[in-house]
């Protein structure tokens, strides 16, 4: 019977048109007494009428309820992954009206707790300034954070994982393997051009949103401060830990086949094209309506 439920289950989770690479195991947690198969075979086949009472005790064994709350809705993650400047921002937002994902930025994630002043906030400041990968556990703790908080199960995560220590992390911590990695390939030269350009794209919208005159945009230019790394020094050492670190993870992820490559450099609309193309391969799943 059991043998019968993992094959079940195994080819459920194969049938993926994406994730043509290796076959993984599926997300698991270590639970009291329970092996990591059993426990998606108890939440996937459990009679909806029994579903209280068992995901009940399965959360007094998981090591938190949100743990186990996690597990049980099974989320479906992809990373988008690309140099600073090539477009992980703009495309994400398309995505979610799209497709209806929920759109998770690493990087907002860590401006928020700047922005809180909690006692990490100094210290990714400091890390971000640098243009360096903030220590993985804060970071993966804030994308678990806002996983297992979302009604939404299936995710982008943006600007993430960003050094084999990221990605490890998440792994270890999250247990979950990406259905697929979307990778914005641009050249240097055109990261380093829109970067230096997005702080006065900033401005602009907020004239135009404000129907200020657009006269003011030399006089505000002027104090113009915009990310404390989007400027040209932070931008170099940015640029050389993207080569340096997270293209190797793109190049992991691609020996695995999960890679899915799209031209950034062309214009935001042909970009999307083909992002669309990409997430139109997914294999359907019931669309959920909230994007939190
Ligand atoms: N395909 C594109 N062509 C030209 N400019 C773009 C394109 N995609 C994004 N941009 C602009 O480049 C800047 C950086 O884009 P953003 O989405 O913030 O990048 P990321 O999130 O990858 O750092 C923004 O000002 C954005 O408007
Ligand atoms: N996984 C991550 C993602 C971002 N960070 C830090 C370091 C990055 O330079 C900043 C900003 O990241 P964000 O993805 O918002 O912006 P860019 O893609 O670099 O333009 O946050 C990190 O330390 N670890």
């Amino acid at each position: 019977m059991a043998t019968f439920f993992v094959s079940r289950l195994k080819s459920e989770r194969d049938t993926s048109p994406i994730a043509s690479g290796p076959q993984e195991t599926p997300p698991m947690y270590e639970l009291n007494g329970l092996s990591g198969e059993w426990l998606p075979l108890l939440l996937t086949y459990t009679n909806p009428k029994h579903l209280n009472s068992v995901t009940k005790s399965i959360t007094g064994m998981a090591k938190t309820e949100m743990e186990a709350k996690l597990f049980y809705r099974k989320p479906l993650v992809v990373f988008v992954l690309g140099g600073p400047g090539s477009g992980k921002g703009t495309q994400c937002p398309k995505i979610v009206e799209h497709f209806g994902f929920r759109h998770l930025c690493a990087g907002d994630l860590l401006q928020a707790e700047i922005e809180s002043e909690s006692e990490n906030g100094k210290m990714i400041q400091n890390f971000k300034k640098e243009g360096k990968i903030v220590p993985s556990e804060i970071t993966v703790k804030l994308l678990q954070q806002a996983m297992q908080q979302s009604d939404n199960k299936r995710f982008i995560i943006d600007g993430f994982p960003r050094n084999e220590e990221n990605r490890a992390a998440f792994e270890n911590i999250v247990r979950i393997k990406p259905e697929f990695v979307l990778f914005f390939d641009c050249p240097e030269e055109e990261l380093t051009k829109r970067i230096l350009n997005r702080n006065q794209v900033t401005l602009l919208h907020i004239l135009v949103a404000e129907s200020l005159p657009m006269h003011l945009f030399t006089t505000f230019s002027v104090f113009l401060k915009g990310r404390v790394d989007d400027n040209i020094e932070t931008i170099g050492k940015r640029l050389k830990v993207y080569f340096e670190t997270t293209l190797p993870v793109i190049n992991y992820y691609n020996s695995k086949g999960k890679v899915q490559k799209i031209d950034a450099q062309r214009s935001i609309k042909e970009v999307f094209e083909d992002v669309k193309s990409v997430f139109a391969k997914l294999r359907p799943v019931a669309r959920v309506g909230s994007t939190k």
